[in-house]
């Protein structure tokens, strides 16, 4: 990876004064997706650094709008900044997004950040079905990239009011007739498997609209066991919850419930991560990896 500066914790650390981002342990407890809570020194050694290093990216962009108004002595509508994160399912990307919504928007009160996820581009069980496609969820045929990528056309012609579909974890599904709006935000954060991912028969990447990429890195095995622990929060918090997709499984014997989910991550997850996400690591403009306990050990920042 000759095209990244590689910091470990300490370095990434020293990079700005670690006092700056403000925030209590049970802010931090809300944000996190089920039960672990992420560590507050995590919060001061790696995040007070990526999000003044994003503010510092940010004003970069902003300068360049200004200037390329006074050169056509045209106004032109100030674009949303982008950030795109990916990983693995179960690698902790919308804990990260979630964080970074938080911090920005606390750091900055003057920016209006934007958190949304790009599993609402998944067809529906029910197209996905006509597709024969139930078994591929998540894989990048699973997913309907020409409307993503009109989306954020739309975000970048700075539509007033864009609206996008949502997907439920207690559906399993897509979420009918319920929509997310995106209002001009200054800060777009879109977070989801597919964020990196490379075109298929010619379509426009979604990443050529990014301004900035987070990858979030792990080793399999850790990542298989976030998934798993997840899954079986998801089973515990659910058993008395007869409308969520989990109420099934949490009622019924255990050792089947683990089972299928282990084929799961073993064949749709981990052939997913290893084909189609992994692959798109190295485009990012930054990776965080992390190591047992979510604790991100290595930074990599790309510089060409
Ligand atoms: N920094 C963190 N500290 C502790 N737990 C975390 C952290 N990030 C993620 N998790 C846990 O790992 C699991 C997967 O995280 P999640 O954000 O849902 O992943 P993704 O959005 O990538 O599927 C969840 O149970 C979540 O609570
Ligand atoms: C919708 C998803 C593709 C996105 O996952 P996420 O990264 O948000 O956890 C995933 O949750 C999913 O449904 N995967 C299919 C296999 C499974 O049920 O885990």
């Amino acid at each position: 990876m000759k095209n990244y500066i590689r910091f470990n914790r300490d370095q990434w650390a020293k990079l700005v004064p670690n006092d700056k981002v403000k925030i209590t342990k049970n802010e931090l407890a809300k944000i996190k997706s089920l039960g672990d809570v992420v560590d507050l020194t995590d919060v001061h050694e790696i995040y007070s650094s990526l999000i003044a290093y994003l503010y510092l990216v940010y004003q970069d962009k902003r300068h360049a709008q200004e200037k390329q108004s006074e050169f056509l002595h045209k106004k032109i509508k100030k674009a949303p900044f982008i950030i795109g994160i990916s990983g693995s399912v179960a690698v902790g990307k919308s804990t990260t997004a979630r964080l970074l919504e938080l911090l920005l928007s606390r750091t900055y009160p003057n920016l209006k950040v934007h958190l949304m996820t790009t599993d609402g581009f998944i067809y529906s069980n029910q197209e996905l079905k006509r597709r024969d496609l139930l078994s591929r969820k998540g894989f990048p045929e699973s997913y309907n990239m020409s409307l993503l990528t009109d989306f954020l056309k739309d975000v970048l012609s700075c539509k007033d009011d864009i609206i996008y579909p949502l997907y439920s974890q207690a559906l399993s599904d897509i979420v009918p007739g319920k929509y997310g709006h995106v209002k001009n935000p200054d800060i777009l954060i879109i977070e989801g498997i597919n964020t990196l991912q490379l075109p298929q028969n010619g379509q426009i990447v979604t990443s050529d609209f990014f301004d900035f990429s987070i990858y979030i890195d792990a080793e399999e095995d850790l990542i298989e066991k976030w998934y798993m622990q997840r899954f079986v929060k998801l089973l515990d918090l659910n058993k008395n919850n007869p409308t969520n997709f989990y109420y099934k499984m949490a009622n019924g014997p255990r050792e089947a419930a683990i089972k299928l989910a282990e084929e799961t991550w073993q064949m749709v997850n981990l052939v997913n991560l290893r084909e189609y996400i992994a692959p798109t690591k190295q485009r990012a403009s930054l990776i965080l990896h992390k190591t047992n306990g979510h604790l991100i050990d290595q930074i990599y920042l790309r510089y060409f």
